[in-house]
């Protein structure tokens, strides 16, 4: 059995305390074996914690990992805008190979900021499943359907695709990666396709995983159309009938908040996208204190412009807190939790606590920066304090992700020089 010792520094515990104490994790098990005081525990390898915090892994709950091949192509512009001009007219032009070289770069970010799991919404799901499989992560992915702007045989064969493909990558990369099925929104699908396939989803006991009420253009064509809001229209056509986060949820009345708690379908909010295309501030503190779960996202990078998830919680806070008028809403042990446990549960994995027999998906932050000095209050610095660069080491699955921020699972820089020569090459394409 090969074990590895995290030494000589604090641990964040589910309760949000934090102790001095060594964590050993097994790396045949990919589990937390203990949490111990200082000296305690011996491993085969060991990690150096010291003047070091280790907490969870952070899990961004809603991505599309391989547009950081659109970062900084597509900004200052509202949501549908900025898809149908910028956005998805590139998108047309790019091949696997782009999304594979997308998504490396995107895991490459998200390693070296402390994330050990994403759940992403995306085509050539296979190009992303192999990325997230090289990099020793945890996702949960499926391949997004828009039947707007098709014909009726490509529309099917986009929904046949996203069961198709929750259906093959379920349990890859030795159960790391779980699928979600996964219609783009609710207005770029329509009603029938939603009718027939959303019950095979369901039967086939798929998770599902769509945009929902993201900005208010979003919310009228379906209360006008219909005559209830869009949420309602989700859970007529069966949408949260089994396991179901929805991405956004801004624009949610209260009538929707409570259809959230009672179905127990979860929101991955994801405040800088929120912002930057100016789509709404989502009622979090609203959401939380009905008894939703609400996880954090960064949304892919063409809309944030980055991956890291401490902007994002430090976004959620300020944000949440805009939203309530209130300056206690949505505090830092909240975003912090929303950031690991709650993410871990809308993704169902046994991540996001460090706890024996937890998985050992772990970031180590080192402490030693003015910018965190003094220490009054680590969970404030992990909210709003600390940046992704702090992170020293990322352990994913008892695996060793980043040591001394070093990423050992790919050739960084090869990724890099990759990924820029085909975004470079891709917008020729697209401007031609
Ligand atoms: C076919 S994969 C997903 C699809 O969604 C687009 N997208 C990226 N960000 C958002 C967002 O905030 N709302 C709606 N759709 C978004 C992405 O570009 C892909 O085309
Ligand atoms: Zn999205």
């Amino acid at each position: 059995m090969t074990e590895l010792l995290l030494t000589g520094g604090r641990v964040l515990r589910p309760d949000l305390t934090v102790e001095r104490a060594d964590v050993l994790v097994s790396q045949d098990s990919g589990e937390i074996v203990a949490v111990d005081e200082p000296g305690a525990l011996d491993g085969d390898d060991e990690l150096d914690a010291e003047s070091g915090l280790v907490i969870p892994g952070l899990v961004n709950a809603h991505t599309h990992v391989a547009m950081t091949m659109l970062r900084g192509l597509a900004d200052d512009k509202p949501l549908d805008a900025w898809l149908r001009e910028d956005v998805w007219p590139v998108e047309a032009e790019l091949t696997p190979e782009d999304i594979r070289a997308g998504a490396e770069l995107g895991l490459v970010e998200m390693i070296r900021s402390g994330t050990t799991a994403l759940s992403d919404m995306y085509f050539e799901v296979e190009e992303i499943a192999e990325a997230v499989d090289q990099a020793g992560m945890r996702a949960v992915l499926g391949f997004t359907a828009v039947t707007v702007g098709k014909d009726e045989e490509g529309a099917r064969a986009d929904l046949q695709e996203s069961l198709d493909v929750a259906k093959r990558l379920d349990g890859a990369a030795d159960g790391r990666i779980k699928t979600t099925f996964q219609p783009h929104s609710l207005t770029t699908v329509g009603e029938g396709y939603l009718r027939e396939f959303v019950p095979e989803a369901f039967d086939a006991g798929l998770s599902m995983h769509f945009h929902a009420n993201e900005t208010r253009d979003e919310v009228t064509p379906i209360l006008d159309e219909r005559g209830v809001r869009p949420l309602a229209y989700a859970e007529e056509v069966g949408l949260l009938d089994g396991d179901a986060y929805v991405a956004h949820g801004v624009h949610v009345d209260e009538s929707e908040i409570d259809l959230l708690a009672e179905t127990d379908t979860g929101v991955a909010h994801c405040p800088a996208s929120n912002m930057k295309l100016a789509s709404g501030m989502a009622p979090v503190q609203d959401l939380l204190d009905a008894g939703v779960t609400v996880g954090i996202g960064t949304d892919g990078a063409a809309s944030n412009n980055d991956l890291d998830m401490f902007d994002e919680m430090r976004d959620a806070a300020m944000l949440g807190k805009l939203a309530a008028d209130d300056a206690s809403a949505v505090d830092a042990g909240t975003v912090v939790e929303m950031a690991t446990a709650n993410g871990a549960d809308l993704l169902g994995f046994d991540s996001g606590r460090i706890e024996a027999g937890a998985n050992a998906d772990l970031a180590v932050i080192d402490l030693d920066a003015p910018h965190l000095t003094p220490a009054h209050d680590l969970v404030s610095h992990l909210a709003y304090a600390v940046r992704g660069s702090d992170v020293r080491h990322t352990v994913c699955d008892g695996e060793v992700l980043m040591r001394d921020r070093t990423v050992e699972v790919f050739d960084e820089a090869a990724v890099r020089e990759r990924a820029a020569e085909r975004a470079a090459a891709l917008v020729e394409r697209a401007e031609d």
